[in-house]
């Protein structure tokens, strides 16, 4: 198979979401190629959402532009899925909502390990097999951009790294685009590619093991967490810019796009 990575998929330029005068998103830069797993962290109303509804298109710009590539195929795994419990629903006519061949949708259930619940209620599926059930609905036409809003949410600290393995994986193969929001920062700084620190705007972005030493970071989360998270620093022998590419002939130092940081909330 030809070697598509690097290609852009999303790229968002001074994006800005304002919602009753105020800026949700604030002239927010990022792209997100083929092969990257990006991860947004950032407090409780930093408009991590917002960003993601504005890369499904689903959230118009006030400001700013974006750009997709041609014909892009997106798969979505939301938060949580508000489900009618009155009504009966198996996993089984879930996945065939999609419109897909039972074939495809059997395939992706196989691919995220609930191949076996095929039969089984929506109604009683636990946390995490119900994240596997929306992680399959996703990738059931093959997506060239998985887009997850808090994929882990619901599951223990152990199912939380296999899924964060199994989305690597799909990445892997699907030769996909992941962008995604975590709050779990150990496992976004063992699992993801690079990460942007979301405060409205963009207060740090980089390499995991990089971006725990930021002055903006430590701002945004704390010292405690920041030192807590140092583990996973390595030493570069370069520094990235905000795309994560290497910018030669740099002395290693946190990157920030930014000469001033919001307290934290
Ligand atoms: N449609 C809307 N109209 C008005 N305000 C909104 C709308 N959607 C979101 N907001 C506000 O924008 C801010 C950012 O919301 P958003 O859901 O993007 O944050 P978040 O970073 O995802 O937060 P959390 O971590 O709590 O999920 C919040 O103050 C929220 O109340």
């Amino acid at each position: 198979m030809t070697d598509r990575r690097n290609q852009p998929l999303v790229s968002l330029d001074q994006a800005s979401v304002m919602f009753d005068g105020n800026p949700v998103v604030d002239h927010v830069s990022l792209t997100v190629n083929r092969g990257d797993i990006v991860t947004i962290i950032g407090p409780n109303g930093a408009g991590k959402t917002t960003l993601i509804k504005a890369v499904l298109g689903i959230q118009p710009l006030t400001h700013g532009t974006i750009r997709k590539a041609p014909s892009i195929q997106i798969g979505y795994v939301p938060q949580h899925l508000q489900l009618q419990p009155t009504l009966p629903l198996s996993v089984r006519r879930f996945m065939a909502l999609t419109g897909a061949p039972e074939t495809d949708t059997r395939a992706a259930l196989d691919r995220t390990g609930i191949g076996h619940l095929f039969r089984k209620s929506v109604h009683h599926l636990s946390g995490g097999e119900m994240q596997r059930l929306l992680l399959a609905r996703a990738l059931v036409r093959k997506p060239d951009l998985l887009v997850l809003d808090e994929p882990a949410q619901g599951v223990d600290i152990n199912g939380q790294a296999v899924l964060y393995d199994l989305i690597r994986a799909v990445r892997d193969e699907l030769q996909c685009g992941v962008i995604m929001i975590s709050h779990d920062l150990h496992l976004v700084m063992a699992a993801t590619d690079r990460v942007i620190c979301l405060n409205q705007h963009v207060c740090c972005s980089g390499y995991p093991a990089d971006i725990s030493h930021d002055p903006a970071f430590v701002e945004t989360f704390g010292r405690p967490v920041a030192e807590s998270l140092a583990v996973y620093h390595h030493h570069h022998t370069h520094r990235h810019d905000l795309h994560g590419d290497i910018i030669e002939g740099q002395p290693e130092t946190p990157h920030c796009e930014h000469d001033h940081h919001h307290a934290p909330s």
